[in-house]
């Protein structure tokens, strides 16, 4: 019989979560991260903006699936987080990779005033953008569009559909559910024009299959 997962009651520390989680990340990034999940986590007091309220939830879901997905950006590449919320992807990604340029949106003004604090006491170079992915793309460009969470593939490639040439590729967390939101967004010709692929799959702890999915455009390739 496997091992029941351990509780939060299991760890002291960021670094004994990390572990568990199987991650790797260098010593210098730990403080910065448990400062930032210590913001969060006081901010989310006040306003919903995660469940991940353990440290194993923050190690198991939160930094594995900005671990994974830091793996297939660029060096110095131009990030925007569409829908960043409490922050994840953007923040923690920021911390762990110093040589991107990352940025953050989103469309509630009060989640992107608390963007904006974390990013502030954090000491982050940072950009917030309290507003729509869709507008943010309409005064500036981006090399990689990031996303967990948001919407729907069907959802998101709508509201990007005008706005390719602001940007080279989407990458997206999604769970075991991609299969079935990429026959609906192929269903809705979404897809024709696009270049859709499974770049990563790895297993969380928690919960299972997620996938990083990569998205261009057909004649960019
Ligand atoms: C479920 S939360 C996910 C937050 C975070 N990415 C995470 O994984 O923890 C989705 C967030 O996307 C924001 N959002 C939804 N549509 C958006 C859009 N078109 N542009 C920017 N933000 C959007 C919402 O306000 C919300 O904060």
């Amino acid at each position: 019989m496997s091992e029941p997962a351990p509780t939060t009651e299991d760890f002291d520390s960021l670094a004994d979560a990390v572990t568990w989680a199987g991650l790797e990340i260098p010593a210098e990034h730990i403080a910065g991260l448990d400062a930032y999940r210590q913001l969060l986590w006081q901010w989310n007091e006040n306003i919903n903006l995660t469940r991940h309220t353990t440290l194993q939830k923050f190690a198991g879901r939160d930094l594995l699936d900005t671990v994974r997905l830091s793996e297939h950006l660029d060096k110095g590449d131009r990030v925007l987080d569409i829908g960043s919320g409490g922050g994840v992807p953007g923040l923690p990604l920021a911390i762990l990779r110093p040589d991107l340029t990352v940025s953050v949106c989103d469309s509630v003004g009060k989640k992107a005033k608390v963007l904006e604090d974390m990013v502030q006491s954090l000491g982050l170079p940072v950009t917030v953008y309290p507003a729509r992915a869709e507008q943010v793309l309409e005064i500036t460009t981006q090399g990689t569009l990031i996303a967990r969470g948001v919407a729907s593939l069907k959802k998101l490639l709508t509201w990007l559909e005008p706005h390719w040439e602001a940007f080279d590729q989407l990458l997206l967390i999604k769970g075991k559910a991609w299969v079935e939101e990429r026959g609906e967004a192929r269903h809705h010709g979404l897809l024709k024009d696009l270049d859709l692929r499974r770049v990563a799959s790895y297993e969380s702890p928690l919960v299972g299959e997620s996938v990083l999915l990569r998205i261009t455009q057909r004649d960019s390739q």
